[in-house]
């Protein structure tokens, strides 16, 4: 059976600053995906957040981009920043970049990834959500996963995962993708998707019969609104076993707490925490950035959990090492390379103040001509 799970996520508002989403915002995105899967638009959803990011988790059989399940979406968006509105929860309707619902919800501003199948007999998944960070944020767990042996263990004995696998790497800021073969272009890849701020996989193909097995969403909201408007927090759905990554093989890339941009402001480098749901929440200098996982199978377009992945102590020494690599980065406050390098600064608000002090640059010259005393040694008491 075909069937299609699509994970859509917007920020809608949140309580107490830019830190968790209020449950009465859910109860209102819960009401409109019930009554899509009783109309059968969907044929079943899970709603849950991480941070202020509210993720609509929903399986159907209507493939990719459909405009009926994303305007399922959209209306759960706006019902839910409705809510956020009468509770005067902070920026209600954040991520909504748009009025109105046109066709489908790409460029209008939540984050989107579908994962289109032909359904195996049992097909188990992980779905990847973050907070305060950015769909580059994936692509070194990606890589663990699809392409390093020290990581997958199945890239050495499953004979299906032995050819290896295909990325598809999107450049977001001219809008083009390429596809890398791996293992033979590895050295390649890592060329382009160690800078994940430009370069994201998008989607990873098994070589041996082309079939997909990861998508990432790769909105970057403020390349759509031209401005900073909130990080642009991905989802990354991963399909587990047999010729995939094991469910502990996925899991494995997330034990290091690597550095990802975003965090306060979205303007600096910090440790990648994955949690618990319960821990899903922005907290220290708003984050450290949060990652959940949740575990499904998808049956007949239906969806069977989940499990709450990273609730468990084998990955407490992950989230003690994230903590101390945070009090690590704090230590730099506002300097790089804790706070982002400029290119990426250039959507914040920090250009506008670096433009009001222009005026007040001298050229050096003119300050030697000005104040010749001050370059001698005898005006410095030297003499
Ligand atoms: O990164 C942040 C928000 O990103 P998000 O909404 O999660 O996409 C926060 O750190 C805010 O930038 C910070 O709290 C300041 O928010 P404002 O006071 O400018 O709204
Ligand atoms: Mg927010
Ligand atoms: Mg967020
Ligand atoms: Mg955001």
């Amino acid at each position: 059976m075909r069937s299609t799970v699509s994970v859509i996520k917007a920020d809608i508002g949140s309580l107490a600053g830019h830190h968790v989403v209020h449950p009465d915002t859910m109860a209102a995105a819960n009401r409109v995906l019930a009554e899509a899967k009783r109309q059968g638009i969907i044929l079943d959803y899970y709603i849950t957040n991480v941070g202020d990011d509210l993720e609509l988790i929903m399986s159907h059989t209507r493939g990719e981009l459909d405009t009926k399940v994303h305007e399922t979406a959209w209306d759960a968006f706006k019902e839910a920043t409705k809510v956020s509105k009468e509770l005067g929860l902070y920026a209600a309707g954040q991520d909504l970049l748009s009025d109105s619902f046109s066709g489908n919800l790409k460029g209008m501003g939540p984050g989107i990834a579908e994962l289109d199948i032909e359904e195996r007999p049992s097909e188990p998944i992980a779905i990847f959500m973050a907070d305060k960070t950015e769909p580059g944020a994936f692509n070194l767990p990606l890589y663990k996963m699809f392409a390093d042996p020290f990581n997958t263990a199945g890239l050495v004995i499953d004979p299906t995962m032995n050819e290896g696998f295909k990325f598809e790497v999107l450049d977001v800021y001219e809008g083009q993708s390429v596809v890398l073969n791996s293992p033979e272009e590895m050295y390649s890849l890592l060329g382009l998707i160690g800078t994940p701020a430009r370069y994201v996989i998008r989607r990873v193909y098994r070589k041996a019969d082309n079939m997909i097995g990861s998508v990432t969403s790769i909105e970057r909201l403020n390349l759509i609104a031209g401005k900073y408007v909130g990080k642009d927090d991905p989802v990354l759905i991963v399909r587990l076993q047999h010729g995939f990554p094991a469910l502990g093989e996925a899991l494995e890339a997330f034990s290091f707490p690597y550095l990802v941009p975003g965090w306060m402001r979205g303007s600096h480098y910090g440790p990648i925490m994955p949690v618990s749901q319960r821990d899903a929440k922005a907290t220290r200098f708003d984050g450290p950035p949060r990652l959940i996982g949740l575990g499904f199978n998808v049956k007949n377009g239906k969806l069977t959990g989940p499990s709450d992945l990273f609730d468990d102590p084998a990955f407490d020494e992950t989230r003690r090492m994230a903590s101390v690599i945070t009090d690590y980065m704090r230590r730099h406050g506002p300097f790089m390379p804790h706070r982002l390098e400029p290119t990426e600064m250039e959507y914040t608000t920090l250009p506008t103040l670096i433009e009001k002090l222009k005026p007040r640059f001298k050229k050096e010259e003119d300050v030697k001509k000005a104040k010749p005393s001050v370059y001698t040694s005898k005006d410095q008491g030297m003499d």
